[in-house]
């Protein structure tokens, strides 16, 4: 039997994942003890598990070099890979949202030419371009994007809010919704067909245990 093979996000969604991955009984001893080890080996169930930087969790599983892994929704909107959506594991919820500093608001609503800041281009260029219809400056940030407003980099950002206590601390409010977000399970196109006994029952097992 060859190894089914996972693609694990490493980072805020690494923990609940192997926390539901154990409910349906695909475990890996390893990969509790703390160590710098990436790849990870469950022999008797053939299983491996990989952890990759979340971004970079579509890529391996597009080409093949994971059968399966776990995302968040924006890396998935972002990356725009050609893969399987099979499940929302339905943790790991924060949304997509439009923000800045009240003032901007006005300025937002009327489609003036504004400067939007994000980690997300291609979420970003969807919304104003193609849902609203607006033109807008697009400046690209790796991180701390709740910055960029206030140091007048931007007008606004487009970014992940979960709590709120981000922009809240930085003065910003959300202005806009653009969607909802959550962890979701993708598989390679071609693992669904070699591997479809063993995927469709995780699925299963999965959306059992979700219920
Ligand atoms: N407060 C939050 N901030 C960012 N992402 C969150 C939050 N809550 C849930 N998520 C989800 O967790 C996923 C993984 O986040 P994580 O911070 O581990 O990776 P990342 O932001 O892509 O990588 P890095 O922080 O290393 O650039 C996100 O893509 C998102 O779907
Ligand atoms: O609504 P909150 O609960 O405050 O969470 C949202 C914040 O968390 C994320 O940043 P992250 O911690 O990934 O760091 P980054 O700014 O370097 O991307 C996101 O980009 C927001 O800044």
């Amino acid at each position: 039997m060859r190894y089914l093979t996972f693609a694990l996000p490493k980072g805020r969604l690494a923990d609940k994942t192997m926390v539901l991955l154990e409910k349906v009984g695909f475990t890996c001893e390893e990969m509790k003890e703390d160590s710098r080890k990436l790849i990870f080996v469950n022999e008797d169930l053939k299983l491996k598990f990989f952890l990759a930087k979340a971004t970079d969790v579509p890529t391996y599983v597009e080409y093949g070099a994971a059968d399966i892994g776990v995302i968040g929704k924006d890396t998935l909107l972002e990356e725009r890979k050609n893969l399987y959506e099979v499940l929302d594991l339905g943790f790991g919820k924060c949304r997509m949202v439009v923000a800045g500093p009240k003032a901007v608001e006005k300025k937002l609503k009327q489609n003036e030419l504004i400067r939007v800041a994000t980690k997300y281009p291609n979420i970003a260029k969807d919304y104003f371009n193609n849902q609203k219809n607006q033109t807008v400056e697009l400046i690209k940030l790796n991180g701390s994007i709740e910055l960029a407003p206030l140091v007048d980099l931007s007008e606004v950002i487009v970014d992940i809010v979960e709590t709120g206590t981000t922009l809240k601390e930085n003065g910003l409010v959300v202005l806009e919704e653009i969607c909802p977000l959550s962890a979701r399970m993708v598989v390679n196109r071609v693992s669904l067909k070699i591997e479809h006994q063993r995927i469709t029952k995780l699925i299963q097992d999965l959306k059992k245990e979700l219920n």
